[in-house]
């Protein structure tokens, strides 16, 4: 019925040490190797009576040669397969599918996994010991990672909270203001449409007692600043309105929403987890307050994130974790060095490739919309132009969106956060545009990244039309369509 799996070429920059390639390892693989192997025996060859641990590799060699290693083959060659997993791409699911999942997660850059490489040999020091060189020099590129992360946003380093990821982010912006402002303010303003992180953080805080305004958005996906105005009160601690959409790719006014929040002195974040580094971002200039960044999302590792908050005027929170008082005292416990290093380098490409990158997805998001907007009854969900570009949500009319999706195990697709989780509910993002269940069940998300090539936009829009026809030809409200007759004319029986 449908054609076999094809393959398509992938746009990867291979570097001199770490690789890329559609199946299997690399060439960049078995160089890495040798260079580990290179780098091993010369040090076991170098004289080792120096009493000093600065080579932890050397000495772990020189251990497990003493604990017998030498007679245990698995403990000798375990050194020689660490990088076994290092640069495979093909999992236990046959040939991989072409990946369009971006707002999901992106492919980790390989000059991001250069960087972040030393931090698990030889820069192991802890960031925060501040009585010795290990300490020093981690540090140093801690505060190197952290210059890349503000400059993205035009924020000052000192105004850069490392965290895990947007969700806490997020969750920090919602508990944390809210909690310290308590005693004179008690409302939070938000939107039906934000991640789920954001609306179960203010759903935690109405249990503390708080009260919560969720805004409606039009048909466009996009908050009506008037009724923004409206919903502000004296006792409002905090607006928090996303960036860009994650499923729908829409984006919001965030200058104008930064201009009412500072007029009426509230503080304004914004979850620019999809936005980061992706549109024009300026904290100053857009009275952003408070603001969430995950580092997955621009190609860099998974597991870090940041908080941007405001310095002048001040923004104060709650911390949510207590300890050592690490990153100003708002998140205690040691960086993970590799992470935040990686994290940086990702920031840093994200500006020096914007140019690139922004033309690069505008222009294979333009073919695969007009591509699948060709197709009959197919509706782009949210607003035409206020979007980043790098986000395509269509419904396909009378076709399920989960048949669809089973129909194209060749490509990796989302129909929106919903499918996600486990749960058979239509996107309530889709929901608070208006759209009907049935449309809502029929949308697929496509997210075109960096390394996403025109061969694979190709692949896509062909295989859409040919399953979507197949699929349509298997329903019989099709049928009715193709025989003109009006749906919404028939009074279906109930059973
Ligand atoms: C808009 C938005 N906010 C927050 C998150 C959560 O980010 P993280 O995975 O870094 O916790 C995501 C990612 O799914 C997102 O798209
Ligand atoms: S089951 Fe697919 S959109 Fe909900």
């Amino acid at each position: 019925m449908f054609k076999g799996l094809s393959f398509v070429s992938r746009r990867v920059p291979v570097l001199g040490s770490v690789g890329y390639a559609r199946n299997g390892t690399t060439l960049a693989n078995a160089a890495v190797q040798r260079r580990m192997y290179a780098s091993a025996k010369v040090a076991l060859a170098e004289d080792l009576t120096l009493e000093t641990h600065t080579d932890n590799q050397t000495a772990a060699i020189e251990q497990a040669n003493e604990r017998g290693a030498m007679a245990n083959p698995e403990v000798m060659d375990s050194g020689m397969q660490s990088l076994q997993h290092a640069y495979r791409e093909s999992g236990d699911y046959g040939t991989r599918p072409i990946y369009l999942d971006m707002q999901a997660t992106t492919p980790t850059d390989p000059r991001v996994l250069d960087t972040m490489l030393k931090f698990y040999t030889g820069l192991y020091g802890n960031p925060h010991s501040n009585t010795h060189s290990y300490g020093w020099e981690t540090n140093k590129e801690i505060e190197k990672a952290r210059n890349y992360v503000a400059q993205v946003i035009k924020a000052d380093p000192k105004e850069i909270i490392f965290t895990s990821g947007a969700t806490e982010s997020n969750n920090m912006a919602l508990k944390g203001v809210s909690r310290f402002y308590k005693k004179t303010r008690n409302h939070i303003i938000t939107t039906r449409t934000e991640h789920k992180c954001v609306l179960e953080a203010a759903r935690a805080m109405k249990n503390e007692g708080y009260e919560i305004t969720f805004l409606n958005v039009d048909p466009q996906g996009l908050v009506n600043l008037q009724e923004l105005e409206a919903a502000m009160r004296p006792e409002t601690c905090l607006v928090s309105i996303m960036a860009v959409n994650n499923e729908i790719g829409v984006m919001q006014p965030l200058k104008e929403i930064g201009e009412l929040c500072r007029k009426r002195k509230i503080f304004f974040h914004t979850d620019a987890a999809q936005a980061y580094g992706k549109i024009p971002i300026d904290v100053n200039e857009m009275k952003i307050d408070l603001l969430s960044i995950s580092s997955h999302k621009i190609y860099g590792p998974k597991g870090i994130g940041a908080m941007y908050v405001r310095r002048k005027p001040r923004v104060r929170l709650d911390p949510l974790i207590s300890g050592g008082g690490q990153e100003r005292g708002l998140r205690s416990g040691t960086l993970a060095p590799p992470l935040v290093a990686g994290f940086g380098e990702a920031a840093r490409l994200m500006m020096k490739e914007y140019g690139n990158d922004s033309a690069h997805i505008r222009r294979l998001s333009d073919k695969l919309m007009n591509g699948l907007l060709s197709i009959d009854h197919t509706i782009l969900n949210g607003s035409a132009d206020h979007r980043y570009p790098g986000c395509v949500n269509i419904s396909f009319a009378y076709v399920e969106g989960e048949s669809l999706l089973m129909a194209l195990r060749d490509i990796a697709l989302s129909s929106g956060s919903a499918c996600t989780s486990a749960s058979l509910e239509p996107s309530y993002v889709l929901h608070a545009l208006g759209k009907d269940d049935a449309l809502a069940h029929s949308s697929i998300r496509f997210g075109v990244g960096r390394f996403t090539t025109e061969e694979e936009i190709d692949y896509v829009i062909k295989a859409i039309r040919e399953r979507v026809d197949f699929l349509r030809e298997l329903s019989p409200l099709w049928e009715m369509v193709k025989e003109g007759i009006d749906l919404n004319s028939i009074e279906w029986s109930g059973h």
